[in-house]
C-alpha cells in the first residue's frame, strides 16, 4: 500500500507549522506520522515546535531542495519508510521552496509504489500575499500554481471584498485548487482536508468579481511604505526582470542567518531585538525572524513575519536558537544585534 504524503507549502510565516499543528492534534493522532522539515537556515526551530506532538521529526538544514538538497531529501524519505514506517508522511518545505520541486522528488520512479501524494496544501498569508506577488513572484507563484487547495491564513480581520480581490488576484494562477477562506479557528482540520477530496465541498463564498486595486502605496512589512526609506528590496536585480530567461534558486534570491546561544533575554531586550528587525535597514532586508531563547523566568518563543511580532512562553530547549531569513542581510549586525541585547537587562 502506497504510503499518503501531505505537502503543506506555503512563503515564509504564512502559516505552515501552525497547520500542520492542526491536523496531527485534530486529525492524525491515530496515525503514525513521520514529518519532514525542510528548514531555511542552519538551526530549526519547528521540530522543537512540534516536538510534543505525537510525531517522528525530521530536519533538514540550509538550501533549497531544488539543488543538492534532492539527494538528501530522497534518502531520508527512503530511509523513514523503511526505519519508521509511517502511516502518513508529512513534508513542510521551506518558505523560500518550490512547490513543484517537491513535488517532481515525490514523482521520481523510486517512490511511484510507495508514496502517493494526497493534501497539496498551499498557506496563502492574506495580509502579505500581494506583496510576495510583487517581490518574490517567482517562489510565491509557483506555491499557488502548484497547490490542490489553497488555504487563508491571518485573514480574520479582511472584509469579504477583500477576500474576494485576493482570490481574484490569484485564481489566474491556479484556476482549478479549491480554497479555504474561513479562518481556521472556525473549522475543524478535517473540514480543511476534506476540500482537497471533494473540491465541490468549498469553505468559501463565491463574489462576483472586483477590480484589484493596489494602491499608490503599500506596505512591504517591513514598516516603510515605499516612500525611499529603505528600497533595496525593491531594486533588487532578482525582481526588476533584468534575468527574463534564468530562474532562479532560492539560495540566490534569500540568506539565512542562524545563532545559538545560551545568554538569556529579558522580555524588553526580546521585543527591542525584534522591532529593530523591521526598523534598522543596517541588518539587511528581514522577511522572517523565529526562536527560542531564555528568558528571565521562563523560555521563549518569538515569530516575526516582515514587520509583524509575537512572543510567547516556550518549553525549556538544550539551547537557545534563532533563524533569520532576508535579503542583504548583514550578518555580523545581527550577530551583534541579538548578542548585544542578550544580556538581561541591556
Ligand atoms: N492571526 C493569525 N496568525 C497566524 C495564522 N497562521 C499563522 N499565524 C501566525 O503566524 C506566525 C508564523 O506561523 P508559522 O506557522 O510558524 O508559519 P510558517 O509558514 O510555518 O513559517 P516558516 O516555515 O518559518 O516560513 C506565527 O506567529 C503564527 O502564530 C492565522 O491564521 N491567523
Amino acid at each position: 500500500m502506497r504510503v499518503p504524503v501531505d505537502i503543506i507549502s506555503g512563503f515564509l510565516g504564512a502559516g505552515k507549522t501552525t497547520l500542520i499543528s492542526k491536523l496531527l492534534d485534530e486529525c492524525y493522532q491515530e496515525q503514525r506520522v513521520f514529518l519532514l522539515e525542510n528548514e531555511y537556515g542552519e538551526v530549526g526551530i519547528d521540530g522543537s515546535l512540534l516536538a510534543n506532538q505525537k510525531v517522528e521529526v525530521k530536519e533538514i538544514y540550509s538550501g533549497c531542495i531544488c539543488c543538492s538538497l534532492k539527494g538528501d531529501f530522497t534518502q531520508v524519505l527512503l530511509e523513514a519508510l523503511d526505519k519508521v514506517k509511517p502511516q502518513r508522511i508529512i513534508i513542510e518545505p521551506t518558505g523560500v521552496g518550490k512547490l513543484s520541486e517537491i513535488l517532481s522528488v515525490l514523482e521520481q520512479d523510486v517512490f511511484q509504489q510507495r508514496l502517493t501524494a494526497e493534501h497539496i496544501i498551499t498557506v496563502v498569508d492574506a495580509l502579505k500575499a500581494e506583496i510576495y506577488l510583487r517581490n518574490f513572484g517567482e517562489f510565491f507563484k509557483d506555491q499557488v500554481k502548484h497547490a490542490r487547495t489553497l488555504v487563508l491564513s491571518k485573514n480574520d480581520a479582511l472584509t469579504g471584498d477583500q477576500v474576494r480581490e485576493l482570490m481574484q488576484m490569484l485564481r489566474p494562477i491556479n484556476p482549478t485548487a479549491a480554497w479555504v477562506t474561513t479562518p481556521w479557528e472556525n473549522l475543524k482540520g478535517k473540514q480543511i482536508l476534506e476540500v482537497t477530496h471533494s473540491p465541490e465541498v468549498m469553505f468559501t463564498r463565491e463574489f462576483p468579481s472586483l477590480k484589484i486595486s493596489l494602491g499608490s502605496q503599500h506596505s512591504c512589512g517591513c514598516g516603510c511604505h515605499h516612500s525611499g526609506e529603505h528600497r533595496q528590496h525593491h531594486e533588487c536585480n532578482c525582481h526588476s526582470g533584468k534575468h527574463p530567461h534564468h530562474l532562479h534558486a532560492a539560495p540566490e534570491v534569500f540568506q539565512g542567518w542562524s545563532w545559538e546561544s545560551p545568554k538569556a533575554f529579558s522580555n524588553e531586550s526580546l521585543q527591542r531585538v525584534l522591532t529593530l528587525l523591521g526598523k534598522d535597514s543596517q541588518l539587511g532586508y528581514v522577511l522572517r525572524a523565529k526562536g527560542i531563547v531564555p528568558g528571565e523566568d521562563q523560555w521563549l518563543h518569538f515569530e516575526y513575519v516582515t514587520g509583524d511580532w509575537k512572543i510567547t512562553a516556550a518549553s525549556p530547549q538544550p539551547i537557545g536558537r534563532a533563524v533569520v531569513i532576508g535579503q542583504n542581510l548583514k550578518t555580523d549586525r545581527l550577530n551583534h544585534l541579538f548578542e548585544k541585547c542578550v544580556e538581561i537587562g541591556c
